[in-house]
């Protein structure tokens, strides 16, 4: 076993799903909240079907951790993600980050923030979450791509592929990050102003409207801003909701459980992109005003 502790932040739907197949193959520890009291172990029922399995995972608080973080897996949503990295600052002198956000923006931004960090970004297709404190389902098997941002070079992919997961190195990240970013800017937003699945969007005449604008609009963006892709986000978009037509989108899902969307990461950042390519982004910024209204 690799003696490196990795460590992760945020033990929610990711950083669970992650700890717990990290765990059987690295040292893992979570880092919790700072100022908050937590007990010393938080044992977590993985269920990926049809196997079920518990893990024993040690837990510290960010204000409290003994030594230096070297490997730290970032597993908070996107908005939470800098402040979250600001409380651990001097214990990261020396480490490799891996950000597991969705969307863009938060990763540019911590990288920026910590010049001296090694940074990495990844853009994960797994499906994960939490029915009840201390479990974590896998509910769909997907792949993380992973790619460095800035700093020293580190093996993220080999440890995910060591420990069961699918990971690739991907390069530029940006790509795939965007290429991702693309999908949920149509997807999510639609399924929460429809409240709806994601299947729902291709059948109801004013969502595909709907879904249409936002695709031309995010197409123009994206390849102002120098992103070359060969299908158009409407496409991509379509496949994906009739690949997961079942499923409610997890911005759907954020609005539900009366959760902080990561609305600024997804169609905020297409927002913010327009305006630095001097484009104007009607429809983005309207969708951002009718959820954040
Ligand atoms: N779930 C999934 O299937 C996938 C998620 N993603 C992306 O991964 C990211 C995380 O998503 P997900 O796991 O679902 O989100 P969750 O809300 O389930 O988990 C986020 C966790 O971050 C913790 N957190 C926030 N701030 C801090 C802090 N300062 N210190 C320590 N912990 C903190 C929260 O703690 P607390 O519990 O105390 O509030 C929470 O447990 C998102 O960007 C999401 O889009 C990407 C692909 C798939
Ligand atoms: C691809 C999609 C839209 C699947 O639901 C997704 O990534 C999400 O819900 O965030």
């Amino acid at each position: 076993m690799n003696t490196t502790e990795l460590h992760i932040l945020g033990a929610g739907s990711m950083g669970l799903l992650l700890a717990a197949y990290l765990a059987p193959h690295y040292p893992v520890r979570l880092i919790r909240r700072a100022g908050q009291d937590y007990p010393p172990r938080l044992n977590v029922r993985l269920t990926a079907a049809p196997r079920q399995a518990t893990v024993q995972l040690p837990q510290t608080r960010a204000d409290r951790l003994p030594a230096p973080v070297r490997r730290l897996l970032v597993c908070t949503k996107a908005y939470d993600a800098l402040p979250a990295l600001h409380s651990l600052a001097p214990a990261l002198e020396e480490a490799s980050v891996l950000l597991l956000q969705n969307g863009m923006g938060s990763q540019e931004a911590i990288a920026e923030a910590l010049p001296d960090v090694s940074v990495y970004a990844a853009s994960s297709t797994e499906g994960a979450y939490r029915p009840e404190p201390g479990a974590v389902v896998h509910a769909g098997r997907g792949i993380t791509r992973i790619g460095r941002l800035q700093g020293a070079e580190a093996d993220w992919a080999v440890r995910f592929r060591h420990a069961g997961l699918q990971a690739e190195v991907a390069e530029p990240i940006a790509w795939h990050l965007a290429n991702k970013l693309r999908v949920n800017a149509l997807i999510n937003p639609l399924t929460v102003l429809y409240r709806c699945r994601n299947g729902e969007l291709l059948r109801n005449s004013a969502a595909y409207r709907e879904l249409q604008a936002l695709g031309e609009e995010t197409d123009a963006i994206l390849a102002a801003a120098g992103f070359r892709f060969e299908e158009p986000a409407l496409q991509v978009a379509e496949q994906v909701a009739r690949a997961t037509a079942e499923n409610y989108s997890s911005m759907y899902q954020d609005a539900q459980a009366g959760r902080r969307l990561e609305l600024d990461y997804i169609n905020g950042y297409l927002v913010r992109l327009a305006e630095r390519q001097g484009l104007a982004a009607p429809v983005n910024a309207g969708v951002c005003e009718r959820l954040q209204g």
